[in-house]
């Protein structure tokens, strides 16, 4: 059950300009307009904040230069070391139309933001019933290259009454189910650079504690039941749409974002827990249609891992399997790789738009919405900060901002 605080407990925020925040977004303005519980107060051990931690999308056309150059700044994606701030910008300006015309054909903007903010609070409000010794549960997005940023959202939890000198406990929730350096890695070193610019080492406090966030890690859930029930539910339903003497023999291809082999033979852990996802989807699904995995969305010159996707769909058709299903198997919600390279790209020139389809993405899904919640449940009563495989650095890895961060989750005592 929500707790609900007395009003004697509602205490006024501090101006956004003090917190370098010159105008509320749209998940500022609500969390405005609700009462700001003092970390002290709640249930024993309430309230959490749940953080989910994503790259994010341009939510408007005119937000596409920015999101690319942020991601074009990150070494932790693209890396191109001592040029990186020379090369970051102007490859991501002579992206920008491009990219520019691929938003505007998926309706203006991603929708990445409405989905995770949606998904967030729903699972909050699961969370507060479930879980009534960690609530109330307060829901936080953390963007890597879109609004909310990381920063603001750190701010955010700061004007809110976590950390600065009054503790309390956040999970850094990650929405890739299969980690990647790129992109959980990416977050967290990012999560972990704004912890130490905007909290330091405050205490230590008569506890003894420093009066800092604690922060755990929800790091990789490739497996977990209710995802692989969640993605298995919406094969079933689209697979009703073959006539029933095709329906098994539908190839199911499912389909990951690709890696540069540079990360992949730096050994990086992604592909092993895309296949990992595969295969309990195949297993949820009792192997009836054959499939194969498949990698989508390269950029640039270097070899990248695959078969492409593309090429996949072309070559199946082209040996006169027709019948495909493409499935969405790394991202949680829709966005351009969906929208338009899958649905206008890849089905839209296939020629065969009516027999090579997509599965819905997981958006709003309440089986997958309920899976988030069973997940955050039970990382909240395991006392763990994150996952033994979170410590262990790829082979490959001379980044100091892997060890640095690393340490520093592995770290957290709850
Ligand atoms: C699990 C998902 C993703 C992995 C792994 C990933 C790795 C990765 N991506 C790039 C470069 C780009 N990615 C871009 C967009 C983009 N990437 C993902 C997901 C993963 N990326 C998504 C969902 C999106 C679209 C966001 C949205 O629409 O909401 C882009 C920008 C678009 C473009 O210019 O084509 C780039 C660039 C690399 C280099 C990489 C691994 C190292
Ligand atoms: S690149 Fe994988 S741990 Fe640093
Ligand atoms: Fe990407």
């Amino acid at each position: 059950m929500a707790l609900r605080l007395p009003v004697a407990a509602i205490r006024p925020l501090r101006p956004l300009r003090s917190l370098g925040l010159a105008k509320p977004c749209a998940q500022q303005a609500r969390w405005l307009a609700t009462p700001v519980y003092p970390v002290t107060q709640g249930s024993s051990q309430g309230p959490t904040a749940m953080v989910f931690l994503n790259m994010g999308g341009p939510s408007t056309v005119d937000e596409v230069g920015d999101f690319l150059s942020r991601l074009f700044a990150d070494a932790d994606l693209i890396p191109l070391g001592r040029l990186q701030s020379y090369l970051g910008p102007l490859i991501s300006k002579r992206r920008t139309p491009k990219i520019q015309k691929q938003y505007a054909a998926i309706g203006g903007g991603s929708p990445i933001r409405k989905w995770s903010e949606h998904q967030c609070a729903e699972m909050c409000k699961i969370l507060d019933e479930i879980s009534p010794a960690t609530a109330p549960h307060k829901p936080y997005v953390a963007f890597r290259y879109a609004n909310p940023l990381t920063e603001q959202t750190y701010r955010q939890m700061l004007a809110d009454g976590f950390g600065g000198g009054r503790g309390g406990r956040a999970v850094a929730f990650t929405q890739y189910p299969q980690y990647s350096c790129s992109t959980t890695g990416s977050s967290l070193n990012e999560l972990w650079k704004w912890r130490q610019r905007l909290e330091g080492k405050a205490g230590p406090l008569d506890d003894g504690s420093d009066g800092t966030i604690k922060w755990s890690v929800i790091d990789r859930w490739p497996v977990h039941d209710g995802l692989v029930e969640a993605f298995a539910q919406n094969i079933e339903a689209k697979l009703m749409e073959y006539p029933e003497e095709r329906r098994d023999k539908v190839v199911l291809l499912f389909s990951a974002h690709s890696l540069p082999m540079t990360v992949v033979n730096r050994g990086d852990p992604y592909p092993a827990e895309v296949g990992a996802t595969v295969h309990a989807v195949m297993n949820r699904l009792k192997h009836v249609n054959p499939y194969r995995l498949c990698w989508q969305s390269q950029v640039g010159p270097q070899p990248w891992l695959g078969p492409q996707a593309s090429s996949t769909v072309e070559d199946y058709i082209a040996k006169g399997q027709k019948d495909l299903l493409l499935i969405p198997i790394a991202f949680t919600s829709d966005h351009i790789e969906t929208l338009f390279e899958l649905d206008e790209e890849i089905i839209g020139e296939s020629g065969h738009g009516d027999t090579v389809k997509r599965v819905e993405s997981l958006n709003g899904s309440p089986v997958f919405i309920q899976a988030l919640a069973d997940l955050a449940k039970s990382h909240l009563g395991s006392g763990i900060a994150c996952s033994t495989q979170m410590g262990l650095r790829c082979p490959g890895c001379k980044s100091e901002r892997c060890t640095e961060s690393k340490k520093f989750f592995a770290s957290q005592q709850l």
